[in-house]
């Protein structure tokens, strides 16, 4: 897919498949015939469900679960905004690639197969308190990429990031769609200390008031304040929800770059779970915004899809209880 102009990525984003109402009521009738109390599971009955609706299976599969790690360079990182040095991103993109890196290892153990496309990423975006972070052309192109990178073959799909300086994309993202002001969206990402995290509010501030004009339209405040890899993850996402897949949300960066798609359709988001609240100042906020309630919380602050990742275990758990127990009548249980 080569999306042309915001007018037709716009069009696609309000034109989206409902999920199966059918497969879900399937599973819920199901989960009420399985040897345990009704509803004792809790919200592993609730994700097989949502599995089933967005997959429209009646039986959901997760023989082929991938993360797809995008990755991009930002000019906003000549404003002090992140701990760490730019070039980390093109040697992480390296990391990846030699299995070093903490999104290797949970990869393995869920059982998921990991892709990393790098997005120009010796091309920093330009700074976004000098001028808009990408044209109208080099944010589709970014977008097209997230788009073609998924494939229908895929049952589960979870996108991590990586990008030095992308939580200060990410934050001034929020603030662009949701409003309150920076202070309210930004926090310490990699871990900037306190006259790190001023810089970021303040860059933050810049690039609000430069792309006044952009707030109006969800995917404008992406191409004027986003990044590469968070476009990315918007095709990526957009590309799921049409193609039947369903999607692991991860951190506060990767929420922020779906969050054009809920503005622009209220549904939009829906084909999601957010997998974990990130101890990112912002992302607790943010899905609350969204109306997304986290599986995890376990203080992670990382990216990379790790939270997205780690859920996939709790999801294919969900899954093995829904397929393998058996029911009241096959195991001679009583009912109540
Ligand atoms: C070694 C290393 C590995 C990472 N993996 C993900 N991130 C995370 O940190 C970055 C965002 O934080 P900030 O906005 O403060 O730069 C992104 O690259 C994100 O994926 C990493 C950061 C570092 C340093
Ligand atoms: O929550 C995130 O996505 C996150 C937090 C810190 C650094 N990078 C990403």
């Amino acid at each position: 897919m080569a999306f042309k102009s915001f007018d037709e990525l716009r069009a696609a984003c309000q034109n989206l498949p409902a999920g199966s109402e059918a497969s879900a009521q399937a599973v819920a009738r199901r989960q009420d015939t399985l040897t345990k109390p009704q509803g004792s599971l809790g919200r592993l009955e609730t994700i097989v469900a949502w599995l089933a609706r967005w997959q429209g299976r009646d039986t959901p599969k997760l023989d082929h679960v991938k993360v797809i790690v995008f990755a991009g360079s930002h000019g906003v990182t000549a404003q002090g905004v992140s701990a760490f040095p730019s070039e980390v991103t093109v040697q992480m993109v390296a990391n990846f690639a030699g299995g070093g890196a903490a999104i290797n290892q949970l990869a393995r153990v869920a059982g998921a197969e990991l892709d990393v496309i790098p997005l120009e990423i010796y091309r920093q975006t330009d700074d976004f308190t000098q001028s808009v972070a990408m044209s109208e052309a080099e944010f589709l192109t970014a977008v097209s990429t997230g788009f073609d990178a998924v494939t229908k073959d895929t049952d589960l799909i979870c996108f991590g990031e990586m990008g030095i300086g992308n939580t200060t994309p990410a934050a001034a993202i929020a603030a662009a769609l949701f409003g309150g002001g920076a202070e309210k969206w930004t926090g310490r990402g990699t871990g900037v200390d306190d006259a790190g995290l001023k810089r970021k509010i303040v860059a933050i501030d810049k690039g609000l008031a430069l792309h006044a004009d952009a707030i109006a339209d969800p995917l404008k405040i992406a191409a004027a304040l986003g990044g590469r890899e968070l476009a990315a993850i918007l095709g990526a996402t957009l590309a799921a929800r049409q193609l039947g897949i369903p999607v692991l949300l991860d951190g506060f960066v990767c929420t922020a770059a779906v969050a054009p798609l809920a503005k622009l359709d209220s549904a939009g988001v829906a084909h999601t779970l957010a997998a974990h609240v990130s101890a990112e100042a912002g992302h607790r906020a943010l899905l609350q915004a969204l109306n997304l309630d986290p599986l995890l919380d376990l203080g992670m602050r990382l990216g990379e899809g790790s939270g997205a990742c780690l859920a996939v275990n709790l999801v294919r758990s969900a899954l093995e209880c829904h397929t393998g127990m058996a029911s009241f009548a096959e195991a001679g249980v009583s009912e109540k």
